[in-house]
């Protein structure tokens, strides 16, 4: 099955956790022995991709984890380069918030010969980035969204599906001091039909993963945590469980 159809048919029951690996941050076997602890905790997949990361370190990685795990492996690319035939998926973004229009559709069209001949699925998800927005804010430059203006978001994220787009990322920036406000995922999910809202940045706990998820995040991705906690079994699963409990 196409991971677009994994990830919407866990949503007719439940929230999706998705797991950020930063093939920068590790070899490929070390984010194996990640993405295994990960899933033991009960991730439900994992996307790989840095704000800075190399062509070769992301393929490398994706090839080692397509040999040792199961679950969906989605790019989650922070440039051209960061295509590997190795993945199931690429979330095909478009930075919309950008005042370069490099990031809003230069890239995806640099980039769409190498996702083609890859033969992995490109997912079509416009990206948004919030204050604080860390390097990929920077990178990307961003005007980005002030955190209490929950209705921008919400427009930017209309716009995405009237455009096509299925899915919708709420960043913070990685390792943000703060995860988006629920106002703002609420907002964006109450003002779309049928978007998948992703939401990331920040979230380290699951008391915060409780609140983004309830506010209507449908997948809650979590990335920096796992490069900084000793037990990521136990980390993921404190996440998964409390996003669990915002289903009921
Ligand atoms: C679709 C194709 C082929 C390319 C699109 C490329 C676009 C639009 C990228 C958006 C801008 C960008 C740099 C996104 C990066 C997103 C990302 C992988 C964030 C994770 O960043 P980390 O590397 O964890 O951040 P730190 O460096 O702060 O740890
Ligand atoms: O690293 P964290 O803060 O978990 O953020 C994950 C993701 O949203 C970054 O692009
Ligand atoms: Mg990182």
């Amino acid at each position: 099955m196409i991971v677009e159809n994994q990830i919407k048919d866990i949503l007719k029951s439940r929230k999706v956790h998705l797991t950020l690996i930063d093939p920068d941050e590790q070899t490929p076997e070390g984010a194996v022995e990640i993405a295994k602890a990960a899933i033991r905790g009960g991730t439900d997949g994992i996307m790989l991709g840095g704000s800075t990361v190399d062509g070769a370190d992301v393929d490398n990685t994706a090839k080692a984890l397509s040999k040792n795990i199961d679950l969906p492996i989605i790019i989650f690319p922070g440039n051209t380069s960061n295509v590997s035939k190795y993945a199931d998926a690429i979330f095909f973004m478009s930075f919309l918030n950008s005042n370069n229009p490099y990031w809003i559709i230069e890239a995806q069209a640099l980039g769409a010969h190498s996702v083609k001949k890859s033969g992995i699925e490109a997912i079509p998800m416009g990206y948004l980035v919030i204050s604080p927005g860390g390097t990929v804010g920077w990178i990307g430059d961003a005007k980005l969204v002030p955190r209490n203006k929950p209705k921008i978001p919400a427009a930017y994220a209309m716009a995405a599906e009237a455009l096509g787009m299925r899915f919708f990322y709420l960043e913070a920036g990685s390792g943000a001091e703060e995860h988006v406000t629920p106002e703002m995922v609420a907002y964006s999910k109450k003002a779309t039909d049928n978007m998948v809202l992703v939401v990331g940045g920040g979230i380290r706990n699951g008391e915060s993963a409780y609140t983004v998820a309830k506010a209507g995040a449908d997948v809650i991705v979590t990335g920096t945590i796992v490069e900084e906690t000793d037990n990521v079994e136990a980390k993921i699963n404190e996440i998964v469980s409390s996003i669990r409990k915002a289903n009921d």
